[in-house]
């Protein structure tokens, strides 16, 4: 499966300068390569602005009501009681943080390939903006030994099982997510028969945002939507993910080294007819301390056709198409993917 989930993005190369990070910690200034226009709303750098995204028990009787309510509302919950062991998110940072923090000549050993899916390198959305990001990921679909081989030959097993353990007990929330989210919309088992096997499409991503000699002009992460069912997150215990709303503008979500951030992704919005928004995000950096997050990106396999559910004659606001069609439009076209997939005259949401 895995193996598929990188064929449908190695339809789609990048070049090099879109894969290979800076050498941050050699810049005491902000680079004019990544300096990014300001907007007003880049006011509010490291500051919650009183409206958050709800914190949902798993373990409390209403999680189901509460987690469809939050889907319709934000697009995002942050979940407590999930079930992950804290020490092993806690490896998974720590090992994250012995790769990166690693000089550039070794990381780049496991540079992803132009068409590849696994490995070290910049935001997969780096071609559609015309600043560079103050990021550096890794990329893993499937096993990253081959690629950890080559940085840590004699040392590579303990980062891999670590990723591994990872990928497991994600892969177990996120069925149980999906279920609570499937009843909610009323799909079928019959519908759903790929939840619960190994037929599915997961990736795991190590994100890194080194401390920022000019924050404010910098962008960690440029605004986006996960092409995602969902996306499972752990943020380090430093805030920098913002969540945008209508009405609101873009809001941190604090960090809670107990709770996992849930996002829905595109394919959540497209199979729920519009009702779950996809929520738009984005991370800014700060110039005190490094930020590290961790996102396990879950959904149904590149040949699951998605079609949109419709209710109570409501009509169908997108095209169904499989996952692999809609991986390889987002990859053109990144947020113009939607409106592109939409039925409605001028319309994406
Ligand atoms: O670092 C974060 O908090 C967000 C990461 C993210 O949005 C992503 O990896 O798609
Ligand atoms: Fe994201």
């Amino acid at each position: 499966m895995n193996t598929t989930l990188s064929e449908a993005y190695r339809d789609h190369p990048l070049h090099l300068q879109h894969i290979i990070p800076l050498e941050f910690s050699s810049f005491r200034t902000l680079p004019d390569s990544h300096a990014w226009p300001q907007s007003n709303d880049d006011n509010d750098h490291l500051t919650s602005n009183g409206s958050c995204i709800p914190i949902i028990d798993l373990k409390d009787p209403n999680a189901m009501e509460e987690i469809g309510l939050a889907c319709e509302k934000w697009g995002a919950f942050q979940l407590k009681n999930h079930g992950i062991p804290l020490n092993l998110i806690e490896e998974v940072h720590e090992e994250a943080k012995r790769l990166f923090s690693l000089p550039s000549k070794e990381k780049i050993k496991a540079l992803r390939s132009a068409g590849g899916a696994t490995g070290y390198g910049s935001a997969r959305i780096s071609p559609f903006f015309p600043k560079f990001m103050w990021h550096e990921g890794f990329t893993i679909m499937g096993s990253p030994s081959n690629d950890v081989k080559e940085i840590w030959p004699n040392d590579y097993k303990y980062f891999c099982d670590i990723m591994e353990e990872c990928q497991k007990q994600m892969k177990t929330l996120a069925e149980k997510i999906t279920n609570i989210i499937f009843n909610i919309l009323g799909i079928s088992k019959e519908q759903n028969k790929w939840v619960g096997s190994n037929n599915h499409c997961e990736a795991l991503q190590l994100n890194f945002y080194p401390c920022c000699p000019d924050p404010k002009k910098a962008m960690g992460l440029a605004p986006h939507t996960d092409t995602s069912l969902f996306t499972i997150l752990h943020q380090s215990q430093t805030s920098g993910l913002q969540i945008f709303k209508e009405g609101v503008g873009y809001t941190t979500v604090d960090p809670h080294p107990n709770t996992l951030v849930v996002n829905t992704g595109d394919i959540l919005h497209i199979l729920s007819n519009s009702r779950f928004r996809c929520s738009l995000h984005r991370v800014v950096v700060n110039d005190i301390r490094d930020r590290y997050s961790v996102a396990y990106f879950y959904g149904p396999p590149v040949d699951y056709l998605v079609s949109p559910l419709v209710v109570d004659g409501s009509l169908p606001r997108f095209r169904s198409l499989t996952v692999k069609d809609y991986i390889g439009i987002k990859a053109k076209n990144l947020e113009g993917a939607l409106s592109l997939i939409s039925t409605l005259p001028h319309d994406g949401n």
